[in-house]
Formats: structure tokens, C-alpha cells, sequence
């Protein structure tokens, strides 16, 4: 598997059952670096279920905002680190982070130059936001291009790229064999 794997797909897609597959492939503790926060009782009984079926081989690390320095900090510990998810990370950063939306993509830039340096291999997970109807709030819309765009970016960046339509995954990228059906593509 690629040092860098990107599993994108809609809401209950299945993406990260397979993205949590792919983890258990690794022999040895995977980490799971959840970028949610429980903020009411719905997402509290989301995460529970999530942390229920991870069991024993995981161990979890919680960080909303600062996620390229937990990967670094956590780098070397864990077989493998799976990161879900990027989309729950992009709201963060938009409604918390000081230059707000236009501090958004500069981060994702700043988490990608940071790849190289990891020894440990990530597996990150996203959703697929903008396939709906254009979202009437300007806010919503704002939060749909950045998605979008911070998708393209660490797609671009990966070693190999999934979609998970479903409960079905689907390779679309994979350097590490040259079946990148796209070819070379930047955002
Ligand atoms: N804080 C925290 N969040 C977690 C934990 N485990 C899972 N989560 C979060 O749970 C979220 C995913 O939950 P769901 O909303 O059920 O996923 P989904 O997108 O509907 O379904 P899938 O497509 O199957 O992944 C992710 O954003 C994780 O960050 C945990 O231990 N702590």
C-alpha cells in the first residue's frame, strides 16, 4: 500500500469501514486520529459507535484543529495512522480558524508539505460534499469549495485515492502500480 491513501465517498458510504480495513492490514496498533468532536448527543452516539467497532487493535488520538503537528508528534508510534476526517477538519479550521475561510487552504498546503517527513503511513478520510444541490447559505457554499478543493489538493498528493459509492470501494489512483486512470492532474 502507498505511504499516503485517500478514501473519499458520500455520508454512510461505507468509507470508513474500508478505510478501517485497510489499517487493520498493517500488523500492530493502528492509530485513529479523529478530527470530531462530540458537540451534541447524536454525534456523542456516532463516535461511540465508531469507537465500539475499532476495538482493541486501536489505539485514538483526538485533535480537531492542530492535525499536521498530532501527525508529526504521533509519527513512529502507531503501524499506521488513519485520519477521519478531513471534511470535519476543513469546518473546523473555517469557523475557528483567525483569518477564517481564507485560512483554510493554506493549512491543508501546510499539512500536505508535511507528508514527506512522516515515517508512519496515513490513510485519511473525506466526504464527497458538493454532489447535492447548491446550498442557499453563502456559509455553506463557502464550506463546499473548500472541501472541494482541499479533496483535489491531498488527492493530488496521494499515493493511491478511493471512493467508496455504496459500500463499494473504487480505486481511482495508484502510483505505487502507474493505474492512475486519471494520469497526472493538477488542481
Ligand atoms: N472525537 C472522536 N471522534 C470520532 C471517534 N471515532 C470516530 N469519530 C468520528 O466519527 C466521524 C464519522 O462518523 P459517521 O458520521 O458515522 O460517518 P459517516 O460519514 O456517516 O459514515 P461512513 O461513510 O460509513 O464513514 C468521523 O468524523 C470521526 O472523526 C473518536 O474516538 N473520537
Amino acid at each position: 500500500m502507498g505511504k499516503i491513501v485517500l478514501v473519499t465517498g458520500g455520508a454512510r458510504s461505507g468509507k470508513s469501514r474500508f478505510a478501517e480495513r485497510l489499517a487493520e492490514g498493517y500488523s500492530g496498533t493502528c492509530g485513529y486520529l479523529a478530527t470530531a468532536e462530540a458537540g451534541d448527543a447524536e454525534m456523542a452516539v456516532r463516535i461511540a459507535r465508531h469507537q465500539a467497532r475499532r476495538g482493541a487493535g486501536w489505539a485514538t488520538i483526538e485533535e480537531p484543529l492542530e492535525v499536521g503537528r498530532a501527525l508529526s508528534e504521533h509519527d513512529g508510534r502507531y503501524s499506521v495512522i488513519l485520519m477521519d476526517c478531513l471534511t470535519l477538519w476543513i469546518s473546523n479550521l473555517l469557523f475557528r480558524h483567525p483569518a477564517g475561510a481564507a485560512g483554510v487552504i493554506p493549512e491543508v498546503e501546510r499539512l500536505i508539505a508535511g507528508f514527506p517527513r512522516l515515517t508512519t503511513p496515513l490513510i485519511m478520510v473525506t466526504n464527497e460534499v458538493g454532489m447535492g444541490i447548491v446550498p442557499e447559505h453563502p456559509l455553506a457554499r463557502s464550506f463546499r469549495d473548500l472541501a472541494g478543493e482541499a479533496n483535489q489538493l491531498v488527492a493530488a498528493a496521494a499515493d493511491q485515492v478511493y471512493v467508496t459509492i455504496s459500500g463499494m470501494p473504487l480505486k481511482l489512483k495508484d502510483s505505487t502500480t502507474s493505474e492512475d486512470i486519471l494520469g497526472p492532474f493538477s488542481p
